[in-house]
């Protein structure tokens, strides 16, 4: 009979050695500081520091104050990191992205059903990676130029008629162009209810951008408390939200379901999705065929609009760039058509103005939150497990190092040869970077090249912009008003023109 007790010792000894191993690094981590920031109190932590209002301003002067880019804040007992430099992104979410590709929780979006069709919420994993590969293979940003075109098209007709509506103007066309690209349709009018259907979800994200929705983030067991319970109306407002959104996903999806089965679908992704499914199919590869025209739909169109509400800002406080902006597709154009996609590259300006729009107040100042995945240790600090991690775009962009004179509406900026290619921060990092990122820039480029070449953008006598932003996760410029007017008698016709053919 074979005698185990031979082997217990060098066994025994094995796993001793083998558990050592694993925990006295970890140990020896445990016993480094955690990045500064600001004192915490006993149990609460650092929970009545945490901003209500522009946190990212909030974030950027603690790490003036504390002269550390890399920020901790405990709020009992969830550790949140926020990384205020290039360097530290970089370094962790990019190089070190195999353990910080994680999502934290987001209870209010995942409460409003967000987390049952967009992976961008997804915990790092097999069912994310194979969404976002499916993302990919259905999602060819250059196919969809032509969309984009017309509805710029729309955008110059209706500024003619109503330019003091500007902001809904903006929303319809980004809302067509993501309608068109998902599911084929064409919403001519501002009042389409799959327009009007798709504007809950900013309701939705901007729920999840509130303080109480990222204290529930670092406090899960609120949760179980009772909606009416002091500070948890996230939890009454979500549920209002969730059904309109999961309504939204169906609608629009079994229309082109029906025209799929008779033939008569145009193109759009779930036309595209919906023809590759067959009796073989597994139900999550129907789902997805349902959840990413829907994502498309639902998301799509949120970011870019702020990206050209900024632009028409920017505009209004910034006329000798807008006058360079139109020089340089006068040039191109002869001032006698609307530059197309063909025109990119002979118009450097425009390109300069795009990505400096992004810089100046990216959409996201914060990003997108992620979640590390084991202990880390960065600079000697010790970063835990589980801890949340933002990236203080905002910061970063505004780094006076990199863009000397931050605050300043500065295009010529990214013209010098030493100037990085974009502003890439803006599409987040490493392993969870933006799929939509091409596409969100064709829809900007489309758009800001479509007004320059046809309106003058002006300030109101006495009524500057102050230039204020909402504190929201896709942040937008508060409501401001500005002239929007042809540049010439040829310029409207060439928008009466061009409104024929869209
Ligand atoms: C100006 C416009 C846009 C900006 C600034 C933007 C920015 C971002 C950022 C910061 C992230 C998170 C990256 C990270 O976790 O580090 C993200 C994720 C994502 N974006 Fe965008 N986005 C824009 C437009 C779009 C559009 C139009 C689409 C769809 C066509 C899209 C699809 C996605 C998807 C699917 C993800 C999830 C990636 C993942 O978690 O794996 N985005 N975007």
């Amino acid at each position: 009979m074979l005698d185990l007790t031979q082997y217990a010792s060098p066994l025994v000894a094995a796993i001793l050695i083998l558990s050592l191993s694993l925990l006295i690094p970890r140990l020896r981590k445990r016993h480094l500081p955690y990045p500064p920031g600001p004192s915490r109190l006993p149990i609460i932590g650092n929970l009545l520091d945490m901003p209500s209002d522009q946190a990212w301003l909030t974030y950027q002067k603690w790490s003036d104050d504390f002269g550390s880019d890399i920020i901790h804040v405990d709020v009992m007992g969830s550790h949140m990191i926020v990384l205020n430099s290039a360097k530290g992104t970089g370094e962790l979410l990019d190089k070190r992205s195999s353990i910080y590709s994680d999502r934290p929780r987001m209870t209010a979006l995942d409460l409003v059903g967000f987390t049952e069709f967009h992976h961008g919420v997804y915990p790092y994993g097999d069912r994310w990676r194979r969404m976002r590969h499916v993302f990919l293979s259905n999602f060819h940003p250059t196919t969809f130029r032509s969309s984009e075109t017309r509805a710029a098209g729309r955008l110059l007709r209706n500024l003619l008629f109503t330019p003091e509506n500007f902001a809904e103007h903006l929303k319809h066309m980004t809302g067509q162009v993501v309608l068109s690209i998902a599911y084929g349709i064409d919403a001519r009018s501002e009042h389409d209810p799959y327009l009007i259907a798709a504007e809950k979800m900013a309701d939705a994200v901007d729920l999840g951008s509130t303080l109480e929705a990222r204290l529930l983030d670092m406090i899960p067991w609120l949760i179980y408390l009772p909606s009416w319970f002091p500070g948890l109306s996230t939890k009454r407002k979500a549920r209002k939200i969730r059904s309109s959104i999961l309504n939204t996903l169906e609608t629009p999806y079994a229309v082109v379901k029906a025209a799929v089965a008779s033939g008569t679908a145009g193109t759009s992704v779930a036309a595209k999705m919906i023809s590759q499914l067959d009796v073989n199919s597994t139900q999550e590869e129907i789902w997805n065929s349902k959840a990413i025209p829907g994502l498309l739909h639902l998301v799509g169109a949120d970011t870019t609009v702020s990206a050209l509400h900024t632009f028409i800002l920017a505009m209004t406080l910034y006329s000798e760039v807008q006058r360079k902006g139109q020089a340089e597709i006068d040039s191109v154009t002869g001032g006698s058509r609307i530059p197309d996609f063909s025109d990119q590259e002979a118009l450097p300006y425009v390109s300069a103005i795009l990505k400096e729009l992004l810089r100046w107040h990216p959409v996201g100042p914060l990003g997108v939150p992620h979640r590390v995945m084991q202990d880390d240790v960065y600079e000697g600090y010790f970063i835990p497990a589980g801890s949340i991690i933002i990236p203080n775009v905002w910061a970063i962009l505004r780094d006076p190092v990199a863009f000397p004179e931050p605050d300043r509406f500065y295009p010529e900026r990214w013209l010098s040869p030493d100037a990085p290619t974009f502003p890439d921060h803006v599409w987040g990092y490493g392993r969870r970077v933006c799929q939509g990122r091409s596409m969100a820039q064709d829809v900007i480029w489309v758009g800001i090249t479509s007004i320059l070449a046809t309106f003058n953008i002006t300030a109101v006598e006495g009524k500057p912009p102050k230039g204020a932003y909402t504190s929201d996760m896709i942040s937008s410029p508060e409501p401001f008003v500005t002239h929007i007017t042809p540049r010439s008698d040829a310029a409207a016709d060439l928008i009466h023109l061009t409104a024929k053919t869209t």
